[in-house]
């Protein structure tokens, strides 16, 4: 199978946060590739990487960064793929300057930003399975088995109170 959802992160220190989004992907049966691009740091890198996203068939991008995080909206300008920005809870300043730095896109350019930390790269994953979920039933049928799944689990907690 081809590679789905493409991974990326400015650091391989972002990966304790990024390995949950990898998680849900392979939960919900998805191909995907990691790998570590860095707007600032390997900017050739990141700009042939957006550029050939599509070409090699991947659906969605998922991109983590922190502090300040120019990976999402900078490899979004130069893609039409989807893509899905991970602020990276940063020691500095708890993952603010991550998330202001990913949500604020100008008009034209969208990033669709999750939650700071691990609970916004979990949400990243099950992001990018709805939207491939929309086009594949399979896929969208276990994005709904592993929700149904949660809800049962609250109902399961609110009986146990
Ligand atoms: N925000 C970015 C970008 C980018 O946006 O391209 N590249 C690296 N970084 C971030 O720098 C932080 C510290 O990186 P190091 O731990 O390597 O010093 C990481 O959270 C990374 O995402």
């Amino acid at each position: 199978m081809s590679v789905q959802v493409a991974v990326i992160m400015g650091s391989k220190s972002d990966w304790d946060t990024m390995e949950h989004a990898c998680a849900v992907l392979e939960e919900l049966g998805l191909s995907y590739e990691k790998k570590v691009v860095s707007a600032h740091r390997t900017p050739d890198l990141m700009f042939s990487y957006a550029e050939e996203a599509a070409g090699r068939g991947i659906r969605v991008i998922i991109a983590g960064a922190g502090g300040a995080a120019h990976l999402p909206g900078m490899v979004a300008a130069k893609t039409i793929l989807p893509v899905i920005g991970v602020p990276v809870q940063s020691k500095a300043l708890n993952g603010l300057d991550s998330l202001l730095s990913i949500v604020q896109m100008p008009g034209g350019i969208p990033v669709a930003t999750v939650a700071i930390g691990k609970a916004g790269a979990i949400n990243a994953g099950l992001l990018a399975a709805q939207i491939i979920g929309a086009f594949d039933p399979e896929v969208q049928q276990r994005a709904q088995l592993r929700r149904d799944a949660i809800r049962d689990e609250v109902l399961e907690s609110s009986d146990s109170l």
